[in-house]
């Protein structure tokens, strides 16, 4: 499927539906915060099924706490896309339900 980069404001409209993300230089990217380290892999393996169940995967940094996104779209040469929105939405979605903040 070919997708294109999204425009400056098609990103501002989409970054006002999902609070916590921003764009950062040409990555789209939160952090989240956990109760556990143990609670903050269980949410990248989570994660990881979305990712390939989507075919579209960010880097994804289990840190102490926390569990950080950043991801782009290779096949738009980088930019920032729809793929990339509707991962995060999917993120959003699940991350609540592992106490993620
Ligand atoms: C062949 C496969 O569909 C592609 O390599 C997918 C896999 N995951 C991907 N992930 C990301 N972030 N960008 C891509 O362009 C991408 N492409």
């Amino acid at each position: 499927m070919a997708v294109e980069p999204l425009s400056q404001k098609e990103i501002e409209d989409r970054l006002a539906e999902l609070p916590g993300w921003s764009v950062d230089g040409d990555r789209l990217t939160r952090s989240y915060r956990l109760g556990s380290h143990f609670a903050a892999a269980a949410l990248v393996v989570h994660i990881a099924g979305i990712q390939d169940e989507l075919d579209h995967h960010s880097d994804l940094t289990l840190g102490y706490n926390t569990v950080s996104l950043g991801v782009n779209t290779h096949s738009a040469g980088g930019a920032v896309t729809a793929k990339d929105f509707a991962l995060a939405r999917r993120v959003e979605d699940i991350a609540p339900g592992h106490g993620a903040h």
